[in-house]
């Protein structure tokens, strides 16, 4: 018997279903924010090879690597090289992170046609993952969307921290409002919410996105969960109902914030795609494909899939091989 919980997100989950023929976007960030926490160096080949891999799965934009200091992250270290390797379909895009002018230098000599700049509506994770307050992050922010706006790349926001913090706890949804509303008035064309330490449940992601919808459109939003607590699906369902249509994953539930402990990883893009498919949504990605590729980065990595569809999906692939 479905507990009251569970009634009410299959309610929600119904609620969305029927609400449109549902157009959703996936932002991959499984080769960024994915492969960023780990600590062993995964061989540039291999980023490479897994970015096209993914690039032939139907999702339409895949976050390849990020431009911040090596001292800080040594493992996207090698981030001009997997820019300039990967295949560039045409249709996709390639967003890379950039925390700072110099990073923008770097981004734009490889040819990046997006960028992603970040910020944290916390100011005890500003300090962490980028060194300075929020104050001044948005000053370096504003500083490289001044010089990417002239050479016309687009520009993505991320906020992170929108409903908790490892450092300052609980955060209150108008602060993430007041952060949404200055990183779309400096250019950003979308902000990317995110919920950094996966505490996030069905209540206070729809406070947070309703305090956004009064200074943002749905369609300037999107919603980045993170699953430590296994809240991630249900949590972008809310996003979903609130009107958002599109959300960041990590094939196999890969990463997590080398300046959030104890963070998991994203939500994983294959139980995404399954659940959306099971909703009606037309994601235009193929699963099947994805399953592929979650093994072959987990292999690669020497760490089992987070993604609990693939498990089921993979392991059912394998009876079958074993019957026939
Ligand atoms: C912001 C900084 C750079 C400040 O770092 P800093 O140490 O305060 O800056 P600095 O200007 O003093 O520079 C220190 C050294 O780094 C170099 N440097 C400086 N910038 C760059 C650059 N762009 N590229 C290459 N090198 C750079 C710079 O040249 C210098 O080198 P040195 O003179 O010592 O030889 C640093 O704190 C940093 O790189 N932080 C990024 C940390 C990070 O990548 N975190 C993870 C990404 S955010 C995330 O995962 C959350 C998100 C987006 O997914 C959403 C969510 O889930 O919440």
């Amino acid at each position: 018997m479905a507990t009251r919980c569970n009634r009410t997100i299959l309610s929600s989950f119904r609620k969305f279903s029927q609400k449109t023929a549902i157009e959703v976007k996936i932002v991959e960030v499984g080769p960024r924010d994915g492969l960023q926490n780990e600590k062993k160096i995964v061989p540039t080949h291999v980023k490479v090879d897994f970015i096209n891999k993914l690039s032939r799965t139907g999702l339409k934009s895949i976050e390849v690597t990020s431009f911040v200091s090596p001292k800080w992250v040594p493992q996207m270290g090698d981030n001009t090289e997997v820019f300039k390797t990967i295949d560039k379909l045409p249709g996709i895009c390639y967003p890379v992170l950039v925390p700072n002018t110099l990073g923008l230098e770097s981004a734009i000599a490889v040819g990046a046609k997006e960028i992603a700049v970040f910020a944290s509506a916390s100011e005890g994770f500003s300090r962490k993952n980028t060194n300075c307050s929020i104050e001044v992050g948005i000053q370096r922010i504003k500083q490289v969307i001044n010089v990417a706006e002239k050479q016309n790349i687009k520009i993505r926001g991320y906020i992170s921290c929108v409903v908790g913090c490892p450092y300052d706890g609980f955060i209150k949804p108008s602060e993430v409002a007041k952060l949404s509303e200055i990183l779309l008035s400096l250019g950003c064309y979308e902000i990317s919410l995110g919920d950094t330490i996966g505490v996030g449940t069905k209540t206070t992601i729809d406070n947070m996105i309703r305090s956004v919808l009064s200074v943002a459109s749905a369609d300037q939003i999107a919603i980045h969960c993170h699953d430590t607590y296994g809240q991630a699906l249900a949590n972008i369902c809310t996003a979903f109902d609130a009107g958002v249509k599109v959300a960041d994953s990590s094939v196999s539930g890969l990463g997590g914030c080398p300046y959030a402990k104890g963070a998991s990883g994203n939500v994983a893009t294959e139980d995404l795609v399954y659940m959306l498919h099971g909703l009606g949504a037309n994601t235009g990605v193929d699963l099947n494909q994805l399953i592929d590729i979650g093994q072959f980065i987990s292999k690669a990595i020497d760490k089992p899939t987070g993604s609990k569809v693939n498990k089921a999906l993979y392991q059912n692939l394998e009876n079958n091989k074993t019957v026939t």
